[in-house]
């Protein structure tokens, strides 16, 4: 290398995240306007607490059993530690990604979450515009408060992936494919483990599940195909008999049956695209897929939300990808707080990562306009990713690689921001 460098330029197609923080101090030091959620993720959940209301809260913030599974994802972050490189021309980073021929400006993408609704009014339809308006590809779950069609209108010309719950019912199935196709959603992600719902204490000590009242069922609710087959089995009206229908179809997604390798094939046939499954953690499984012929899997355990007892989501990572090497692509979920913990997955192989609960708190707190703090914050700048990249010496995704990660055991590590 020449001992003069040359100057860097900025990629004209970069977006500049880091300036979210000068607009905080900016806004704070001449207007006196403070940001209305707070930039540090350690408080995040307890600010969400004292805004959202206690089911939405207790929604979010529980997970399975005694939310072991929940603690090693956070544990599992805290055992890899970033190792800074210096004197490196780091100015204008670039956060863009290629996934499935298509790129984006970050590798964030929206993790598909459920019943929007019960933490604002703003639910999905708003989460997918401020996701466009980020360059965040947004994941819509099946159990949604907004329709399929809704979505997409409010999504625009934002990249939109489809979260299949995947129904029993193959005709149900494919009418949501089909839907979902015709609405633009470029990518089928597969959720594989949660064809019932786990014990989830705090949602049972208060008897708690939006599902049965309707609520997240809009996908179901606006589907011809389940109406129609409802009004031939109830003769009335979906909403006629909102709580039949809510029984019928949570029988149909959460039936208590998983699904089989072998089924893939439907989806195969009728999905004209990319398919990822979300949900691998063993690496034989990763290999499993590979085999199946679907194009990608993320590494995630539903945010400690299924299984408790669980290893860490981020401890996998490393076997799975060294598994499948790049035969498919691997994304993470589950844990993931900070800029600097997406660093950490992509510097350990995962090609992007899906945020969940951070967003979910700042929807709780102010609606959609909370949310989109909680992501530029997280894109943007100290201790977040676009800074923290720069910090560490890291100008691009490219850069985030093993060189950059060591695994360190310090007694004592905190599992806080869960
Ligand atoms: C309130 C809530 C609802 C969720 N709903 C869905 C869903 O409908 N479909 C799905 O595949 N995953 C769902 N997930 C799991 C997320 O997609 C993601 O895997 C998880 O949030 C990652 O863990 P983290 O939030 O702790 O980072 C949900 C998670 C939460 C917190």
């Amino acid at each position: 290398m020449s001992a003069i460098q040359k100057v860097q330029h900025p990629h004209p197609k970069s977006r500049k995240y880091g300036a979210y923080q000068s607009e905080i101090y900016a806004n704070g030091m001449f207007r006196n306007i403070m940001p209305t959620v707070t930039t540090d993720p350690n408080k995040l959940e307890e600010q969400a607490k004292q805004c959202m209301s206690k089911k939405g809260y207790n929604y979010v913030g529980g997970g399975a059993g005694e939310r072991a599974t929940m603690d090693a994802n956070r544990l599992a972050f805290r055992q890899w530690k970033l190792v800074p490189r210096m004197l490196r021309q780091t100015t204008h980073r670039d956060l863009r990604v290629e996934l499935f021929g298509r790129t984006h400006d970050t590798p964030l993408l929206i993790a598909p979450i459920g019943v929007q609704v019960i933490f604002h009014e703003d639910k999905e339809t708003g989460i997918a515009d401020v996701a466009a308006e980020l360059g965040i590809p947004y994941i819509l779950s099946t159990a949604s408060s907004s329709t399929i069609e809704e979505v997409a209108q409010a999504s625009g010309d934002g990249a939109r992936w489809y979260q299949l719950y995947w129904p029993q019912d193959d005709e149900v199935t494919i009418s949501l494919l089909n839907r979902a196709q015709k609405a633009g959603f470029e990518v089928l992600v597969v959720t594989l483990d949660t064809w019932a719902l786990s014990w989830r204490p705090w949602d049972l000590d208060s008897a708690y599940v939006p599902f049965v009242k309707g609520i997240g069922d809009q996908t179901g609710f606006s589907d011809p195909v389940f109406r129609r087959k409802f009004k031939e089995k109830h003769g009335k009206e979906v909403e006629e008999d909102i709580h039949n229908a809510a029984l019928e179809w949570q029988s149909d997604v959460f039936s208590g049956a998983a699904h089989t390798w072998d089924q893939l094939e439907l989806l195969k046939k009728r999905w004209n695209g990319p398919i990822v499954l979300k949900g691998i953690q063993h690496p034989e499984d990763a290999l499993k897929a590979v085999e199946a012929g679907v194009q990608g899997i993320i590494c995630s355990n539903h945010g400690g939300r299924q299984l408790d007892g669980a290893v860490g989501s981020l401890e996998m990572l490393p076997e799975i990808v060294e598994a499948v090497g790049d035969k498919i692509t691997v994304l993470f979920d589950s844990g993931v707080r900070t800029g600097v913990d997406v660093i950490k997955a992509l510097a350990l192989g995962a090609k992007a990562v899906l945020v969940g609960r951070p967003w979910v708190y700042g929807l709780g707190i102010a609606g959609k306009a909370g949310a989109r703090d909680v992501l530029r914050g997280l894109l943007a700048a100290s201790n977040d990713l676009d800074q923290s990249m720069g910090l560490a010496g890291i100008q691009n995704v490219a850069g985030c690689d093993r060189s950059m990660i060591r695994r360190c055991h310090y007694p004592g590590d905190r599992n806080s921001s869960n």
